[in-house]
């Protein structure tokens, strides 16, 4: 099984990898075409969903084409066992690692989701994922959008946006991670008080509003949901981030649900895929690879 701790620890802490693609559609090399590019995703990966949640929103299917993944990686990475033949329609691979090894045979990182492949040059694009829906959201992208799109990264709300999305990447996004991978017990709860003070905070924002910015949906929404829609059924045990759940939080939890009714978040939420890939992959913090049977939510 692959073990996620080898290459990235540092005194007991996890610390993710730079991406190492990052390449922009509507630049010169790779220019915005609809049906050239490819977009790579695993429906458990927070990250990936994402992309997935804002190709919905801003009417992009036409656009950007999709493979999921397997649920479960393996030693040889994530795989295209969900397709035709175990291929992936759009390269023929079976694996997601010959992506990354195509476009740079000397590339000895991690073959991450989310990922954009370009299907002219057969290169990847990018494995930046927070640049990717961003990307989607630029001006190269506004002409592929359908019409009456939200503006999901307001010119006028950027920087609030921006300072949201830094302290929920590391306190919550990541931070549910750097819980879960700690090796130290100083690790662990260092990133664990980070998490459930900024939950707390959030709780209290979202006091008498719908959204996290300027009263309407955003990318710091966007940011937020994957994470929530995967605490109680992985992060509260798995990475034993079990203070409260989400559903113990009546704002975040009828935020959560407000979001999970829009199709874009509700039906690219997969639970399936979500609960069989944390506790069937990572087999160093669940070595008997059982997949719990609950937690009994209703999420509608
Ligand atoms: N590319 C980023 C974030 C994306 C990411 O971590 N994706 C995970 C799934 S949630 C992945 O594909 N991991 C494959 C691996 O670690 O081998 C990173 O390396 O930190």
């Amino acid at each position: 099984m692959a073990n996620i701790v080898t290459r990235e620890m540092k005194d007991g802490r996890f610390v993710r990898q730079p991406n190492r693609f990052t390449g922009l559609i509507g630049s010169e090399d790779f220019p915005a075409e609809k049906g050239r590019y490819h977009l790579y995703v695993s429906l458990a990966c927070p990250w990936a969903h994402r992309t997935l949640i804002v190709r919905r929103l801003l009417g992009l299917e036409d656009m950007i084409g999709v493979t999921v993944v397997d649920p479960i990686r393996d030693e040889r990475g994530w795989r295209f066992t969900l397709s035709p033949d175990d291929r992936d329609p759009v390269t023929g691979m079976r694996f997601l690692a010959e992506l990354y090894t195509a476009t740079d045979p000397s590339y000895d990182g991690r073959h991450t989701v989310p990922c954009v492949w370009d299907t002219e040059t057969k290169r990847l694009v990018t494995n930046d994922y927070p640049q990717i829906t961003l990307m989607f959201e630029s001006e190269a992208f506004a002409p592929f959008h359908r019409q009456g799109a939200p503006d999901l990264y307001p010119r006028e709300l950027r920087a609030e946006i921006d300072e949201l999305n830094d302290e929920v990447f590391h306190n919550v996004n990541n931070g549910v991670y750097k819980a879960g991978m700690a090796t130290t017990q100083e690790a662990y709860e260092e990133s664990f008080d980070a998490l459930f003070a900024t939950l707390d905070r959030l709780e209290a924002r979202l006091e008498g509003h719908d959204f996290l910015v300027g009263d309407r949906l955003t990318e710091a929404d966007v940011r937020l949901y994957p994470t929530l829609a995967r605490f109680d059924a992985v992060y509260y045990s798995h990475f034993k981030c079990n203070l409260r759940r989400i559903t113990d939080y009546p704002g975040l939890w009828a935020y959560a649900r407000r979001l999970y009714a829009i199709p874009a978040f509700g039906e690219t939420t997969d639970f399936d895929h979500i609960k069989r890939h944390y506790y069937e992959t990572h087999r160093h913090l669940n070595p008997s690879g059982i997949v719990p049977k609950g937690p009994a939510i209703s999420w509608t």
